[in-house]
C-alpha cells in the first residue's frame, strides 16, 4: 500500500501549562475527505496548524507522504508546504485585488510558470464557477463567492491535501450549502485530498468519509463517518450526532409519552418488523411519533422516534430486546 499523505503520530501541543492538543494520531490517505470535529476550545484549529508547522508540536512528529516534516530545515519545509492548500473561515482574501489576481498571486508566489498563470486561474476559477466574476473585487462577493474563490487560488497551485479551517463557519446554511455543493464537485473530478475541520455536523455528514471527534485537546473517537454517525461511542459524540439530527418535538408529545426512545438503523434494513415483533411479544404498545432519513456518505441512516407504553416489566424487556436488534438512545426533552 501506498504511504498516506499524512500522518500524525502522538501529536501534543502545549499554551503554557495547558495541552490544546494532547496525543493526537491519525492518518490521512490519498482521496480521503477528513473532517475533525468537536465542541469550541476543542483544539481543531491548533491540530491542524501543526500540519503545515503553522503551529509546531510541543511532541509528537507529523508526516507529509511518509516524510518527517517536523525534523525538515527551512528549505525543505518551504516546498512541503507548496503541496499542502489551505483556506480559513474569513477568507483572506487580498482586498484591493481582482478576484482573478487574488488567484494569480498564489500562483506566482509558488513559482508557476508566467505563461501559464492567467490560464490556471481561469480554469481553476471556471472550475469553482466563478469565472465570470474574475475582474470583480472580493467586496463585490457573497461570502459563499468569496470562500469559492478561496477555493479556487489554494487549489490552483494542485496541493496533495486541502486544509479547511473552519470554512463555512462565517456562511449563513445557503452559502455554506454552496461551498459544501462546489467541494463535492471538484472532487467528483479530481482525487483531492481534504482535511476540514468543523463544528457544523450537518457538513460533517453530507461532506467526508472519514471522521474524527475532539474533545479537550484529544482525539475521543475517529472512524468512517457513516460508522460514528450511526453508533457514536463517547457522550460528547452522541450528542453533536443527536444534535444535529434537529429531532425537535414539541412538549406535548413529550408529557403524553413520558419517555421517548430513538431507534437508529441501517436505512436498507426495515424498521416496521421490528416495532410489531416488539408489541406482539411483550405485550407493549410502540407509537412511532417521528422519524427521518439522513444520508451520510451518500448512505441512507433511518432515525425513528418511538413510545414504549405497557407494565413496568414488559416495557423493560422490550427495551432490553430492542437494544439487541437496532441502537436505541434515550431522547430527553431539551428546551429551545
Ligand atoms: N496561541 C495560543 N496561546 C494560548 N492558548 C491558545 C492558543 N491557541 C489556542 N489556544 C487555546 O487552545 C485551546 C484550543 O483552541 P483551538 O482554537 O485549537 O480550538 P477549536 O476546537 O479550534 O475551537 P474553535 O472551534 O472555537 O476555534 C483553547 O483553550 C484555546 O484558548
Amino acid at each position: 500500500m501506498s504511504e498516506p499523505i499524512l500522518r500524525l503520530d502522538k501529536v501534543s501541543v502545549q499554551f503554557n501549562d495547558t495541552f490544546a492538543v494532547k496525543d493526537a494520531s491519525l492518518t490521512i490517505n490519498e482521496g480521503d475527505f477528513f473532517g475533525i470535529v468537536g465542541p469550541s476550545g476543542a483544539g481543531k484549529s491548533t491540530l491542524v496548524r501543526t500540519v503545515n508547522l503553522l503551529q509546531k508540536p510541543t511532541l509528537g512528529k507529523v508526516f507529509f507522504e511518509g516524510v518527517e516534516i517536523t525534523a525538515l530545515n527551512k528549505k525543505d519545509l518551504r516546498q512541503t508546504r507548496l503541496k499542502i492548500g489551505m483556506i480559513f473561515q474569513h477568507f483572506n482574501l487580498i482586498k484591493n485585488s481582482s478576484v482573478l489576481d487574488n488567484v494569480c498571486f498564489a500562483l506566482k508566489a509558488a513559482g508557476a510558470p508566467k505563461d501559464e498563470i492567467k490560464k490556471k486561474a481561469l480554469f481553476w476559477l471556471d472550475r469553482v464557477g466563478l469565472k465570470d466574476k474574475a475582474s470583480l473585487f472580493p467586496s463585490d462577493l457573497s461570502g459563499g463567492q468569496k470562500q469559492r474563490v478561496a477555493i479556487a487560488r489554494a487549489l490552483a497551485n494542485e496541493p496533495k491535501i486541502l486544509l479547511c479551517d473552519e470554512a463555512t463557519s462565517a456562511l449563513d446554511p445557503n452559502n455554506t450549502k454552496e461551498v459544501v455543493n462546489t467541494l463535492k464537485e471538484i472532487k467528483s473530478h479530481y482525487p483531492i485530498t481534504v482535511l476540514f475541520i468543523t463544528h457544523q455536523m450537518e457538513v460533517a455528514r453530507t461532506l467526508f468519509n472519514k471522521i474524527a471527534v475532539m474533545d479537550s485537546g484529544k482525539i475521543i473517537e475517529q472512524g468512517l463517518c457513516y460508522d460514528v454517525f450511526a453508533n457514536p461511542q463517547h457522550e460528547i459524540t452522541k450528542s453533536l450526532v443527536s444534535s444535529s439530527w434537529h429531532l425537535e418535538l414539541p412538549h406535548e408529545v413529550f408529557l403524553h409519552e413520558k419517555e421517548l426512545f430513538v431507534i437508529t438503523y441501517s436505512g436498507n434494513n426495515a424498521y416496521e418488523p421490528l416495532i410489531s415483533k416488539v408489541s406482539r411479544d411483550f405485550a407493549v404498545q410502540v407509537p412511532i411519533v417521528g422519524g427521518k432519513i439522513e444520508y451520510i456518505s451518500g448512505k441512507p441512516l433511518g432515525i425513528l422516534v418511538i413510545g414504549i407504553q405497557g407494565n413496568a416489566e414488559n416495557r423493560t424487556a422490550a427495551i432490553n430486546f430492542i437494544k439487541t436488534q437496532a441502537r436505541l438512545d434515550r431522547l430527553t426533552y431539551k428546551e429551545d
